[in-house]
């Protein structure tokens, strides 16, 4: 399903995260079929879904139905299923653009002993970053910078965060490979795969607890889906990401965690059909 310029506009700019944490080591127990069991050196945190329910306002239906999963920090979860399955349902569920009917989207941190820290804390959607599917459409602005600035706060009291986006935005550009491109370059005069690292930055440059992508190869030619997929394995050494996408033998080789979301919006983890 794709979003509506209204529904993407404000969300691209808005999703902000303010934090992070050193990892640790926890057994991590992957069901995909190419990953023994093993014990790895992760995450200090770990998204939890519990029983997330959506019904549209007005309908009888539930889209989705009483999902739960959880993914480690610092790791690619990929969920693929048949169109029309739910899956940008849920996307949207977890960067608040809708609100769930019932169920919680929590975060919940360990220490360096592996337990809790404290009991799970409610994700906030300002820590979510989110690029939909084809981001290069909702573009707004007739320059690169203009582009990766565009929500940042205008008024007075925003000097503090205008100040800490700035001091992220080189990284970021950095991150994507989209440092060498001059600021006044029109984003709409990126190739395809440049468009979709600017939308990536402008993600990045808020830090995400969370990025989530909604079908990131589709469109691309075969270089760009390479680059892109390449750009995602080295973000994930830093970030948790989670992917809707029916692209699944490019994206497996990143893949740590991987669901089925099936017809009436219920998941279940899966491993890569192939
Ligand atoms: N607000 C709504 N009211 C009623 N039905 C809705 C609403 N939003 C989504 N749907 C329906 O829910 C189902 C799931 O849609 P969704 O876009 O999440 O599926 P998807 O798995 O992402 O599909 P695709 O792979 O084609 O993007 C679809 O049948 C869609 O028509």
């Amino acid at each position: 399903m794709e979003v509506s310029m209204a529904a993407y506009s404000p969300l691209i700019h808005t999703n902000f995260m303010c934090f992070r944490v050193n990892p640790v080591s926890v057994d991590f127990k992957p069901k995909s079929r190419n990953l023994k069991r093993l014990r790895i050196f992760c995450h200090s945190s770990c998204l939890e879904v519990r029983d997330l329910c959506y019904r549209p306002p007005g309908t009888q239906l539930n889209i989705l139905s009483n999902i739960s999963f959880c993914l480690p920090q610092k790791s690619f979860g990929l969920i693929f299923g048949r169109s029309g399955s739910g899956k940008t349902t849920l996307l949207q569920l977890l960067a608040g653009l809708s609100k769930p009917t019932s169920g919680s989207i929590l975060l919940q941190r360990y220490g360096e002993d592996r337990f809790p820290t404290e009991p799970p804390e409610l994700l906030a959607p300002q820590r979510v970053g989110i690029v939909f599917q084809f981001p290069e459409r909702y573009f707004l602005a007739d320059t690169l910078l203009e582009e990766v600035t565009f929500a940042w706060p205008k008024q007075k009291g925003g000097l503090q965060m205008r100040e800490n986006l700035a001091s992220n935005l080189a990284r970021a550009l950095n991150w994507v490979g989209l440092n060498g491109v001059p600021f006044d370059k029109d984003p709409q005069s990126l190739s395809g795969g440049y468009k979709r690292r600017l939308a990536l930055a402008i993600q990045l440059i808020q830090v995400p607890e969370l990025l989530i992508l909604d079908e990131p190869l589709a469109g691309l030619d075969w270089k760009a889906r390479a680059d892109v997929a390449k750009l995602l394995k080295s973000l994930k050494k830093e970030l948790t990401l989670l992917v809707v996408s029916h692209d699944l033998k490019e994206l497996a080789p990143l893949v740590d965690r991987s669901w089925r979301m099936e017809g009436g919006g219920v998941l279940k983890e899966e491993p890569l059909p192939f």
